[in-house]
C-alpha cells in the first residue's frame, strides 16, 4: 500500500502498524554520514531551541539544511522529542513535506573536550525561503495566482498529513519552506504526533476528537480558540486554523492574528471572527479555559478586514477560521473551494517569479521583529546540544577561511562581547536588506532584569521562563544568562517586546471579484445532534497549575537542592508536554 493511498475515515493505526505500512525503501536512506561530509555556509534560522545552518554536500555539491538536534541533558541520552520527529519524517514521503534526507553525526573535536556526546543533525534539503522570510521581504508582493498556489499545496500537504493519523501541531508561516521552483513544503515536525481519531472525510470537517492531548501547542499567533481556552480533544483542525492564520498572512503581507499574550490573542480572534455564541461555537462555555471570560459582544470585521481581496478569499477564509472546530473545513474540502477555481486561477509552481533567499532570521536579524515574535511552544528539536550553549560544527566542519570562526569546535565570542554565537564569515545578507541599510537588532527587551518572574502574560507558556538571547546584548552582567546555555526559551510578553511595526497592507493588484455566488454553497455544518454529549471531559487543572509555576534552570556551578529538583520537573515537564 502507497502512504497516498491511506486517505478517508479509516479507523486510528497504531504508530507501529503506521510505520510498518508506510516505510520508505531503505535504500533512500544512507545511513548516518559525519558534519565534515557537509561545508557549512551560514546560518539559516533560529529555531525556539537552536539553529538551522545552510550546508553543501562535499559528495553530491548538494544544498542542505543541517537542523542541530537540542540535548537538553546529556544523562538523558538522545532526547525522545528528537526521535519521534525523525521516526515521524521517515515515514512521510509527500511533495509538500519536506524531506528528511540524511542524519549527520559530530564527534567532540578533542578527547580533553567538555563535551562528551556527539552532536546529531537532521539533515533536509535546502529550500530558499521560508514564508515568513519571504512576506517580510518589502520586494515581493504575491499575486493572487500565487496565493492560490501556495494554498493549494500547503492544503495537499496537509491533507497527506491528516489522512494518515498525524497532527502537525505548529502550522505558521515560519515553517513552510518555499523553494526558487515554486514549491511549498511543511516542515518542522518538532510538536507532530500520531492522531488517534477519525480522519477527516469530505463535508465532515475535522470531526470529533477522540482522545485527550496536550494543549500546549501551536505558536501563540496560530493557535485556535480551542487551544485558548484548553480544549484537550482537539482534532486536525487544529491545524486548519494555522492555515487559515496562513492565508489571511499572505493576503495581508503580515500576520494577522498577533496576540500578545493568550487572553489578548481570544480577544482579537473575537474582533475576527466575532464573539462565540452556541451556534458558532457549541460547548464553548464549559471549555476550561473560558470560564473566566466575559468577551463583549461583537459580530466580527473579517468581512470588512479582507473586502479588499474578495468574496472567493473571504469565504475560504471564513470556513477555514471557523471558531467551532467541529465545523471548520478540512483539507480535502478546501481544496475544493471555488476559490481554487475561479480565476484568476491558480499560478502553476513552475511559472512563480524567483525571488532571493529569505528566511525568518533575516528577518529577524535585520528588522528587530524577533523580539516581537510569539514564543514557538515547548518541544522543539534544534538547540544547543550538549555541554555548552552553541557547541557545534568541529573547526574543519566550516572549512577553510573563515576568518578564525573555529574555536576550537566551539563558536567564539561574538561582536560585542556576549557570548552567543557570531554570524558565520559568509553570513547572507538579503539584497533587499543591503540596499535599505536597515540597522542591526537593538538589544534584547528590558524585562531581563526581572529575572525569570516577570508579569508574562502568556500564563502557561511563556510565564516562568528566561528571554533567549539570539547573539544580542545578553542579559545578566555582560553575557548570556548565565548558565542556563541549554534550556532558555524566548519570552515575548506584551510589555517587555517590541511591538511587531505594521506595515500597511502590501501593494496588490485591484482585486478580483470572482462571479460566483458564494452562498449557493452548501457550508452547513456536520450535524450536530450529538455534539454535546461529546464533549471534552473536564479540564485537567493541575497539569496547568503545575506548569504556571516551575521554573527550568541548569547551571554548571554547584547547584542547590531546589534548583536540582526544578530542572527535574523542567525535564518531567518536556516529556509530558509532547502528549
Ligand atoms: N530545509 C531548510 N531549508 C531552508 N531553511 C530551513 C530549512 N529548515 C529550516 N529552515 C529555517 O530554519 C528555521 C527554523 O527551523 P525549524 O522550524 O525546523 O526549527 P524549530 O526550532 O523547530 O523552529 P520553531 O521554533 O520556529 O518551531 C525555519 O523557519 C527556516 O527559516
Amino acid at each position: 500500500m502507497s502512504i497516498h493511498d491511506s486517505g478517508g475515515g479509516g479507523a486510528a493505526m497504531s504508530p507501529r502498524s503506521f510505520a510498518i505500512a508506510h516505510q520508505r525503501p531503505k535504500n533512500s536512506f544512507v545511513g548516518c554520514s559525519r558534519i565534515t561530509d557537509y561545508e557549512i555556509l551560514g546560518k539559516l534560522g533560529e529555531g525556539t531551541f537552536g539553529e538551522v545552518h545552510r550546508a553543501r554536500s562535499k559528495k553530491t555539491g548538494a544544498l542542505v539544511a543541517l537542523k542541530k538536534i537540542i540535548m537538553h541533558n546529556e544523562k538523558d541520552g538522545f532526547p525522545i522529542t528528537a526521535l519521534r520527529e525523525i521516526k515521524l519524517l521517515k515515514l512521510l514521503s509527500h511533495k509538500n513535506i519536506l524531506r528528511l534526507e540524511d542524519m549527520a553525526v559530530e564527534h567532540p573535536a578533542r578527547s580533553s573536550d567538555k563535551r562528551k556526546r556527539p552532536i546529531m543533525y537532521m539533515v533536509t534539503p535546502y529550500m530558499d525561503h521560508d514564508l515568513s522570510g519571504l512576506l517580510d521581504n518589502p520586494s515581493v508582493t504575491f499575486t493572487e495566482p500565487q496565493i492560490k498556489c501556495y494554498m493549494l499545496q500547503l492544503l495537499e500537504g496537509l491533507k497527506y498529513l491528516h489522512a494518515n493519523h498525524i497532527l502537525h501541531r505548529d502550522m505558521k508561516a515560519a515553517n513552510l519552506l518555499i523553494n526558487n521552483k515554486g514549491i511549498l513544503q511543511i516542515a518542522d515536525f518538532g510538536l507532530a504526533r500520531h492522531y488517534e481519531g477519525d480522519v477527516p472525510v469530505p463535508g465532515r470537517g475535522g470531526g470529533e476528537g477522540k482522545r485527550e492531548y496536550t494543549s500546549l501547542v501551536v505558536t501563540r499567533w496560530y493557535r485556535p480558540p480551542e487551544l485558548l481556552m484548553h480544549l484537550k480533544r482537539y482534532t486536525t483542525a487544529i491545524d486548519m486554523w494555522g492555515v487559515g492564520c496562513v492565508f489571511g498572512e499572505m493576503l495581508m503581507g503580515k500576520p494577522i492574528l498577533a496576540g500578545e499574550s493568550d487572553v489578548h490573542q481570544l480577544e482579537i480572534i473575537f474582533d475576527l471572527c466575532g464573539t462565540p455564541t452556541e451556534q458558532t461555537m457549541p460547548g464553548w462555555r464549559s471549555l476550561p479555559g473560558a470560564e473566566a471570560l466575559q468577551p463583549r459582544p461583537r459580530p466580527g470585521n473579517l468581512s470588512e478586514r479582507f473586502r479588499n481581496h474578495g468574496p472567493g478569499a473571504i469565504s475560504l477564509l471564513k470556513d477555514l477560521l471557523r471558531l467551532d472546530w467541529r465545523a471548520r473545513v478540512n483539507a480535502i474540502d478546501a481544496l475544493q473551494h471555488p476559490y481554487f477555481r475561479n480565476q484568476p486561477y491558480p499560478a502553476q509552481p513552475g511559472d512563480l517569479p524567483v525571488f532571493e533567499e529569505s528566511h525568518e532570521f533575516d528577518r529577524r536579524k535585520f528588522h528587530d521583529r524577533r523580539a516581537a515574535l510569539p514564543p514557538a511552544p515547548k518541544g522543539g528539536t534544534v538547540g544547543q546540544g550538549g555541554v555548552g550553549a552553541h557547541a557545534g560544527f568541529n573547526g574543519d566542519s566550516y572549512g577553510p577561511g573563515r576568518n578564525g570562526v573555529n574555536g576550537g569546535g566551539r563558536y567564539p565570542a561574538p561582536r560585542g562581547g556576549g557570548r552567543g554565537p557570531p554570524p558565520p564569515a559568509d553570513e547572507r545578507v538579503p539584497a533587499w536588506h543591503r540596499d535599505r541599510g536597515l540597522p542591526p537588532r537593538p538589544p534584547p527587551p528590558g524585562d531581563y532584569e526581572n529575572g525569570w518572574g516577570g508579569d508574562h502574560r502568556d500564563s502557561y507558556r511563556d510565564g516562568d521562563r528566561p528571554p533567549r538571547s539570539r547573539g544580542g546584548p545578553p542579559p545578566g552582567v555582560g553575557g548570556r544568562e548565565p548558565d542556563r546555555g541549554d534550556i532558555y526559551i524566548p519570552s515575548y510578553d506584551r510589555d517587555g517586546g517590541h511591538p511587531p511595526p505594521r506595515r500597511d497592507e502590501r501593494r496588490r493588484p485591484p482585486p478580483h471579484r470572482e462571479p460566483h455566488d458564494w452562498d449557493d454553497r452548501d457550508r452547513r455544518p456536520p450535524p450536530r445532534d450529538d455534539w454535546d454529549r461529546r464533549r471534552p471531559g473536564p479540564p485537567d487543572y493541575d497539569e496547568h497549575r503545575s506548569r504556571t509555576s516551575r521554573t527550568r534552570s541548569r547551571s554548571r556551578s554547584p547547584m542547590p537542592p531546589r534548583d536540582r529538583d526544578m530542572i527535574r520537573d523542567r525535564e518531567r515537564e518536556r516529556d509530558t508536554y509532547r502528549r
